[in-house]
């Protein structure tokens, strides 16, 4: 039994993401594990930390609450590598009765890939077809850095999405090895895999995504034709007609994801594919990601926008502080990590302007996300080569696991 199960099956219900049923709103309550009550736990302020604990926090050995530095162990993280075992269930026996599901025989529910080369959209339209932005978003390549799930539900299916990070040829960094790692994960355990290509672009292989999706044995597969709103008619039916003949898919469908046209066709091939089961997870939770994983994706969109060239691609953003206050605004403490005091300088910039400007962006996208005011503090680390740190990487979240609470 993997560990996310033990989480859902523990857990009060409330502490996934949900789509409450009135307001249109996002309620996102994040997971809270047990911990061991034998475990030792240390009090130490930060100013005055042996270097060798300081290491053992930034390696993701220990980490610091409320109550001060304690070991981390593996209940500390949710692991979204595996697909759950259907027949243990992800459900209380409230959620199983809630969803009835013994009573429709043609309820259908599975995983979908969503696969492309980078900039192609495949975050735009992962967003279309949850109905959120989950995944963010931006005009430059390679911002989708891990498997992001997003769970569509009506009352005859569930489809779990994976938006994934563009498929690349050059892996210049460790994290980019383990990104097309995180590719490969979310395909292996696909029930059906859409491909996205971008319809302005001159027609091109789909064989290196494949490859690198490691598809075993072929799953239904749909071509997604994006940005049709870019192109004329006319050149929309011609890449068509090539993609039909050259690759080897089960279907193609040309969509503008970012305008919402096409999304249900798509949906639809998705449901003909999915095979006849019960839900994976209730029927209002939009994604099993925990709240804190949103807030630095928002950050990090922010600094795609505002900054240029390389520097936004040497940022890591990690929320190492929050706190629900029920009296006051939640406290959210985020770090950014670089990886030269070069790149430090430029995201500061002079008097501290620059990392005004984004955390004031961030801010306000974080409270519209969370429906709540928000005090955010942000600060720029500098740890030398973290794209090629292998523990690092992990620490982050990039092997499949992230951090909890
Ligand atoms: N005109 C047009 N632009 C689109 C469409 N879909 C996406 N875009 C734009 O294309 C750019 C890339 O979109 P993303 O959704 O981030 O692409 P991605 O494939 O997830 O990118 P990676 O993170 O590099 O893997 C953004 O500027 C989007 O606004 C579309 O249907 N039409």
């Amino acid at each position: 039994m993997d560990l996310t199960l033990q989480i859902s099956a523990t857990l009060p219900r409330d502490n996934l993401l949900h789509f409450p049923s009135k307001l249109n709103l996002t309620k996102l309550l994040y997971p809270r594990f047990t911990r061991n009550p034998f475990q030792e736990i240390s009090f130490q302020s930060s100013r005055n930390r042996e270097p060798v604990l300081e290491e053992q926090l930034s390696k993701g050995e220990y980490v610091e609450e409320e109550e001060g530095i304690i070991p981390c162990d593996d209940d500390s993280y949710l692991s979204l590598n595996e697909k759950p075992d259907r027949n243990l269930a992800l459900l209380d026996d409230y959620e199983m009765e809630e969803l009835d599901f013994a009573v429709d025989p043609n309820h259908r529910s599975g995983y979908v890939a969503v696969l492309g080369k980078p900039n192609v959209g495949k975050s735009t339209l992962s967003n279309q077809m949850v109905g959120q932005k989950l995944s963010i978003v931006t005009d430059k390549p390679q911002t989708t850095r891990h498997r992001i799930l997003g769970i569509i539900s009506s009352e005859e299916y569930q489809m779990i999405l994976y938006d994934t990070p563009g498929v690349i040829e050059k892996k210049m960094h460790q994290l980019d090895t383990v990104m097309m790692k995180n590719v490969r994960s979310a395909a292996v355990n696909a029930d059906c895999v859409v491909i996205v290509v971008d319809a302005s672009k001159m027609p091109q292989k789909i064989d290196e995504v494949l490859e690198e999706g490691n598809l075993k044995e072929k799953v239904p597969t749909l071509l997604v034709l994006n940005k049709k709103d870019l192109i004329k008619p006319g050149e929309i039916a011609k890449r068509l007609e090539w993609y039909e003949k050259f690759t080897d898919v089960d279907e193609v469908i040309p969509v503008s994801a970012k305008f919402g046209h096409g999304v249900e066709d798509i949906k639809n091939w998705i449901l003909t594919k999915l095979p006849i089961g019960p839900a994976y997870y209730p029927k209002d939770i939009a994604s099993e990601h925990p709240e804190r994983f949103f807030v630095a994706e928002i950050v990090r969109e922010k600094i795609f926008i505002q900054y240029r060239n390389e520097v936004p691609y040497a940022c890591q953003v990690n929320v190492v502080n929050y706190k629900t206050r029920p009296t006051s605004k939640d406290f959210i403490q985020v770090e950014i990590v670089v990886e030269k005091n070069t790149q430090k300088i430029i995201l500061i910039g002079k008097e501290g302007k620059a990392l005004k400007l984004l955390a004031t962006a961030a801010r306000l996208d974080i409270e519209d996300f969370l429906q709540k005011k928000v005090f955010l503090e942000v600060e720029v680390k500098v740890k030398d080569n973290w794209r090629q740190d292998e523990g690092l990487l992990k620490h982050y979240g990039y092997g499949g696991q992230i951090r909890a609470l």
